[in-house]
């Protein structure tokens, strides 16, 4: 275990937040000052953490001091010092005795060393400071006198970064510098000595971070560290509900066709609301799966409806009647610019936001009667490469941005996206009965449709639409249930009757099949993979369906 001797001159925040958090698992086996009624003392001992007290006496050297620190020190045992806003810069005469000495300085160095941090970078009008920490290397000379070019110069361990907002003062920058930026890196650096990660080389004035350490950056392009910037592109009428604040960030490295990038072509019309932009994006995201004209129609992030087509007006009306109740105050998505047919069929009935790759001038206007419903352009240069005019043009469906990130209390996860795409060749047939084209073709899209299905979820289509999604259910025999119900009871003009069901994740019993068979479905895609996979299939084969595999799971929890 990594013992601290922690050196302060005043309120010690750091070393006490380290006390706190002892990352790594490190201890504090000491806390030592040179000013008597530094308040650091108290706190240290209210934690139980031994203090010592080194005053600097007016007739004694910077070496004498050193020499006083290193005898008070000897009593403890430890392998690692931390400076904390000690105002006394040291010389050989402590460093070469003490094991690695760390301080942290409330700026991005090299840039505003000294004691004036933030009151540099604010005259420098950066629009970003931080915190670094560093190893601590001799700033003096041999007569122990101090090296102003010296100071604050060690090897860097760590930084921070920390934006400067417009209207900062000293008293705000400082505040977010300190509490924000060294309160993330001095435990991180600490850590990183305390699961001996950190490799120093003085004599080069280096420092590198263990590899082999679950702190390091790793070669999958999941960093270290995430460091995120993104502006805030719009505040938001209000969150998921109105006593919720909220609003848009946007990210202009982004070049997928996006809802946040996307012009709002009915200005006058209301902002779109949190909800908006996440249902929005939710169907952008499902019809970029498709080369075929394609519509969607999301609520709730799920979809009520989708469907491939030879025209864009058709694809529509096979969305929205597989459960036109559920559609209503929807989210349309279209991947084809919109033309007037397709427009006249979305305001029939009440839409929220429709979003697609362009409108022409016929359909925009007729959009545009509806006072309430967004219309959004993801913009030409995203439309689909075989029908945009300009130069090679970005694909709609090319999606670009790689990672997706959730927000946990206390972090957050990341994970790549889920940009598994599925063809006929991909399947693996487990039952007696072979699927016909039209199932497999059916398959293919009711998969990946059902990857922006909220798990447990299962959907049933028929030809390359849906006729029932059974979504976000937590067992997945009701997820069928759900689906069967849908199209037995909401879908328009269909049902499942001879249509192909799909499961985002293998079934695992035969309940499932079952619930289908009633329902009359005809044909199951599902990754398999369960124990009891022979009995599920056994439960198809007697029902003479057909049944491919996926291989693969389409989870999708939130
Ligand atoms: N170059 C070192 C340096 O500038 N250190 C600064 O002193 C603070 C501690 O003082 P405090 O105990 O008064 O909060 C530290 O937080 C750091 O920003």
């Amino acid at each position: 275990m990594t013992r601290i001797a922690g050196m302060a001159g005043n309120r010690g925040r750091n070393l006490l937040n380290i006390a706190d958090r002892k990352p790594g698992g490190a201890e504090f086996a000491v806390i030592l000052t040179n000013t008597e009624d530094a308040p650091v003392l108290e706190a240290a001992a209210e934690r139980g953490i031994p203090t010592e007290v080194v005053p600097l006496a007016e007739d004694m050297s910077r070496r004498e001091h050193e020499e006083a620190v290193l005898e008070a020190l000897s009593e403890y045992e430890f392998d690692l010092v931390c400076l904390d806003g000690y105002m006394r810069i040291l010389s050989d005469t402590f460093l070469d005795e003490a094991p690695t000495t760390l301080n942290v300085h409330p700026a991005l160095l090299p840039s505003f060393p000294g004691m004036d941090a933030w009151g540099d970078a604010l005259e420098a009008g950066v629009s970003v400071t931080g915190c670094t920490v560093h190893v601590v290397t001799d700033a003096t000379d041999e007569d122990g006198a101090v090296v102003e070019d010296e100071v604050d110069m060690g090897p860097i361990v760590t930084q921070e970064p920390i934006p400067v907002y417009e209207g900062d003062d000293e008293d705000t920058l400082k505040e977010r510098v300190l509490y924000e930026g060294e309160f993330r890196a001095y435990p991180r650096a600490v850590k990183w000595v305390a699961e001996d990660a950190l490799e120093i080389d003085l004599e080069a004035g280096e420092v590198t971070v263990d590899a082999d350490t679950p702190t390091a950056p790793d070669a999958e392009g999941l960093p270290a560290r995430r460091l995120t910037a993104s502006d805030r592109a719009d505040t938001l009428r209000y969150g998921e509900n109105p006593h919720q604040d909220a609003a848009v960030y946007a990210d202009y490295t982004c070049d997928e066709a996006s809802v946040v990038h996307a012009d709002q072509l009915n200005e006058g019309a209301k902002a779109l609301s949190y909800n908006n932009y996440n249902d929005a994006d939710g169907a952008l995201n499902l019809i970029k799966e498709f080369d075929e004209p394609a519509a969607a129609v999301i609520k709730h992030t799920n979809p009520a409806g989708c469907a491939t087509a030879d025209s864009l007006a058709e694809a529509y009306e096979k969305a929205l009647s597989t459960d036109p109740m559920s559609a209503f105050g929807g989210i349309v998505a279209l991947n084809r610019e919109c033309d007037a047919a397709t427009a006249e069929q979305i305001i029939d009935s009440f839409k929220e936001v429709v979003v697609a790759p362009g409108y022409t001038d016929d359909a925009l206007e007729v959009l545009c009667e509806k006072e309430n419903l967004r219309v959004l352009d993801v913009g030409r240069e995203a439309r689909s490469a075989s029908d945009a005019s300009g130069d090679e043009p970005r694909a709609l469906g090319e999606q670009t941005e790689r990672f997706t990130e959730k927000d946990l209390v206390g972090g957050r996860l990341v994970q790549e996206r889920d940009l598994q795409s599925i063809s006929v060749d991909d399947l693996e047939v487990v039952t007696e009965r072979e699927p016909t084209e039209e199932e497999l073709e059916s398959m293919v899209f009711a998969w990946q449709t059902l990857k922006h299905v909220k798990s447990n979820g299962i959907l049933f289509a028929d030809g390359t639409e849906t006729v029932g999604v059974g979504m976000g259910q937590v067992s997945r025999v009701d997820a069928v249930r759900l689906a069967a119900m849908k199209a037995d009871e909401h879908a328009e003009g269909k049902d499942a009757e001879g249509a192909v069901m799909a499961s985002d994740a293998f079934f695992p019993f035969p309940d499932g099949i079952e619930e289908a068979a009633k329902a009359g479905i005809e044909a199951v895609v599902q990754p398999g993979g369960s124990v009891n996979d022979e009995d599920v299939i056994e439960a198809a084969d007697e029902h003479d369906m057909a049944m491919a595999f996926t291989g693969q799971r389409s989870f999708k929890h939130d």
